[in-house]
C-alpha cells in the first residue's frame, strides 16, 4: 500500500514529476497490470467494438460509464487520436454492475490506491496553506468525485494532422497519472508559450494540480495547461485518477 510520509513538497507548485517517495507501489502496480486489451494494436482492438458500443455515449445505460473514442466519428466529434473509457465511481455495486468488466478490477484497485495518495498529498498541500486540520465533514468536498481514465493512443499515420489530447487543464483537485514508456505529454511553462516534455520515468507518477485546487488555494497552487502529441511510431497508454 503506498504511503507518502516522506514527500518533499518544496517543489510542488504546479505540474511535477515526483519520483519514488513511497508512491512507488502504486506506479509499479499500474500500467503493466492494465488489461491487455488496452495495449493491443488498433486492428486487434476492433474486435472489442461490441463492448465499446455498449458503453458509448449514445448507448451506455448510465452517465457514469462512457467510452470516448475518436474512432467512431458518428458518436464522437472530437478529433483527438485516442480511445478512453472513463468510469466514474459511485459505488462498488454500480461498478460491479456497469463498469466494463475488462478493466473493472484494475481500475478499482488503481482508484483505491490513488485515493490514499491524494488524501496524503492534499493534507500536506493544505498544511502549506496553514490549514492544520481538515474538517472531516468537508473532506469529501476537497477530495471531489472519483473518475478513472484509461487513455489509449494508437500509432497515428499522420501525427502532424492531429493530437493525442488537445491543450487543456484538468478540472480536478489533483490528477494522478501513470504513463507508459513512450512519452508525448507536454506541459505549458507557466507564463510562457513554451511546452515542456514530461519524460516517462519508470516507477514515477505524474501529479497534476487541477483547476479545483487552484481555485481553493486562491491561485497559490497553479493548474497548468498540458497536451499529448499524437505518435507516428508507437501506441501509447496512460491511466489517470481524476477527482473532478
Ligand atoms: O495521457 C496523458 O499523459 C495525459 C492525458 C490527460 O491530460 C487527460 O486525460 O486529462
Ligand atoms: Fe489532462
Amino acid at each position: 500500500m503506498p504511503t507518502t510520509a516522506s514527500i518533499d513538497l518544496s517543489n510542488i507548485t504546479h505540474f511535477v514529476v515526483n519520483e519514488g517517495h513511497g508512491v512507488k507501489g502504486l506506479s509499479e502496480m499500474g500500467l503493466q497490470e492494465l488489461p491487455k486489451q488496452y495495449i493491443q494494436p488498433i486492428e486487434e482492438r476492433i474486435t472489442t467494438a461490441e463492448e465499446k458500443n455498449k458503453h458509448s455515449k449514445e448507448n451506455s445505460s448510465t452517465n457514469n460509464v462512457r467510452y470516448g473514442t475518436s474512432f467512431a466519428p458518428k458518436a464522437e466529434k472530437a478529433l483527438e487520436w485516442k480511445d478512453d473509457p472513463e468510469p466514474f465511481y459511485v459505488s462498488d455495486e454500480e461498478a460491479a454492475a456497469l463498469w466494463p468488466s475488462v478493466l473493472r478490477d484494475e481500475a478499482l484497485k488503481f482508484l483505491r490506491n490513488s485515493e490514499i495518495v491524494i488524501k496524503k498529498l492534499l493534507g500536506a498541500l493544505m498544511e502549506k496553506l496553514n490549514v492544520k486540520e481538515i474538517d472531516q465533514t468537508k473532506e469529501s468536498l476537497l477530495m471531489g468525485s472519483k473518475r478513472i481514465n484509461v487513455n489509449y493512443y494508437p500509432k497515428c499515420p499522420n501525427p502532424e494532422l492531429t493530437v493525442g489530447v488537445g491543450r487543456h487543464s484538468d478540472v480536478s483537485t489533483l490528477t494522478i497519472l501513470l504513463q507508459d514508456n513512450i512519452g508525448g505529454l507536454y506541459v505549458k511553462k507557466f507564463d510562457s508559450d513554451m511546452w515542456v516534455h514530461v519524460p516517462p520515468i519508470h516507477g514515477a507518477l505524474v501529479i497534476n494540480i487541477g483547476d479545483a485546487l487552484q481555485i481553493m488555494s486562491n491561485g497559490r497552487y497553479k493548474s497548468i495547461e498540458h497536451r499529448v502529441m499524437a505518435n507516428g511510431n508507437n501506441n501509447r497508454i496512460s491511466a489517470l485518477f481524476v477527482n473532478p
